[in-house]
């Protein structure tokens, strides 16, 4: 009888634990690792994440630990699921500890600031692993409701199509339905830009705007987001697939999108102090918008409502404002 597939989780919030159950759930005998130890035990004891998926029995194959080494010992697929800021530092610590053949896989949705930098790229720079063992999970996938075993589909990524089809097999369960692609650069820009995408229609909410607003950015920000995946190398067909559409469907409709919920708190007239202290989790868009617009302009891509919400969100630009020089941009062709 073959040994099940291992895999370790590093970062114990809630999509690391929610994708911790997906994978035990597969299959799979899962070893979180978790900066508190308090939490650790709480997994292990009452078999709960308190802090992040209150209320949720995690399957008995989920264990814990502080301990690195531990977590990354003999792990098939070693899953990163810290804040994407924090990657570079994390890594460079955990780098010499993981095991040899093991598949790197990210579930992060931002982009580095500084480099600009897709979390993928940060991966291959610090552990040297070729980009063939380095994997992306995105898509529609709101923790909570993965959490709750409500069906979702999703995307594996990997330039290296055996290796994404090893990882679709190792977290395909009858809820959570996998497909492959190879289109790693534009799996994780949709997962990135949607993001900033949600903090724009989220704004957009919170100043009472209606759903014509919110179609209409939606449908604007695909079209920027697959301008610039185009301009990186990028498929623009993974835009209308489940990393690009999809993933900006869930956000911008759901209120468990943090990123949703940040900027309707913006648009509701808190500040950026106030919406950063009433933010308990991780909302990657706030510093991400920065880097993607980093990236447009390294690329010479013009994003204009990514250029709006960096301006609501860190140059103190009131949404009004903003709202009214987005729409008195000069008109143009819709494809150009
Ligand atoms: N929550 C969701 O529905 C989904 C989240 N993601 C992405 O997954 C990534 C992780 O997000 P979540 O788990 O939701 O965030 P979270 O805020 O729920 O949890 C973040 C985790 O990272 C830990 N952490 C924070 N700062 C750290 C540091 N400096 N060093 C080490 N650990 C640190 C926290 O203690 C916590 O365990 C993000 O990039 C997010 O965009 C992707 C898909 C779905
Ligand atoms: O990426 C997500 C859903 O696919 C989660 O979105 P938030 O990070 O905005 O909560």
């Amino acid at each position: 009888m073959t040994p099940p597939v291992k895999a370790a989780v590093f970062g114990t919030g809630s999509w690391g634990t929610a994708f911790g159950m997906v994978l035990a759930d597969a299959g799979c005998d899962v070893t979180l690792w978790g900066r508190r130890p308090e939490l650790a035990e709480a997994v292990n004891s009452t078999r709960t994440n308190p802090d992040y998926l209150p209320g949720v029995e995690l399957p008995a194959r989920v264990r814990a630990t502080t301990d690195p080494a531990e977590a990354a010992a003999g792990a098939d697929f070693t899953v990163l699921a810290v804040p994407s800021q924090t990657l570079r530092g994390n890594l460079a610590a955990w780098a010499p500890l993981l095991a040899p053949d093991t598949v790197l896989v990210s579930l992060m949705k931002g982009v580095e600031l500084g480099s600009a930098m897709r979390m993928s790229e940060v991966i291959e720079d610090v552990t040297k692993v070729p980009a063939e063992r380095i994997a992306v999970v995105t898509g529609p996938n709101l923790a909570r409701e993965i959490a709750a075993r409500q069906p979702a589909a999703a995307v594996v990524a990997c330039t290296d199509e055996s290796v994404a089809q090893r990882l679709q097999a190792a977290c395909h369960t009858p809820y959570f339905r996998p497909y492959t692609n190879t289109d790693v650069v534009g799996c994780e820009l949709g997962g990135a830009v949607k993001n900033v995408i949600g903090l724009a229609v989220g704004i957009a909410d919170g100043m009472g705007l209606g759903d014509n607003a919110k179609g209409s950015l939606i449908t604007r920000g695909l079209a920027e987001t697959t301008r610039l995946g185009h301009a990186m190398g990028a498929d623009p067909l993974t835009f209308s697939g489940l990393a690009g559409l999809g993933d900006l469907v869930a956000t911008c409709s759901s209120p468990l999108s943090r990123n949703h919920t940040f900027g309707t708190n913006l648009g509701k007239g808190m500040t950026l102090d106030e919406t950063i202290a009433v933010t308990k989790q991780t909302a990657e868009g706030v510093k991400s918008c920065e880097s993607v617009l980093d990236l447009a302009r390294r690329h010479g891509v013009d994003m204009p409502i990514t250029e709006t919400v960096v301006g609501i969100v860190h140059e103190g630009t009131p949404p009004l404002v903003a709202l009214k020089e987005l729409m008195g941009r000069s008109a143009k062709a819709e494809r150009r």
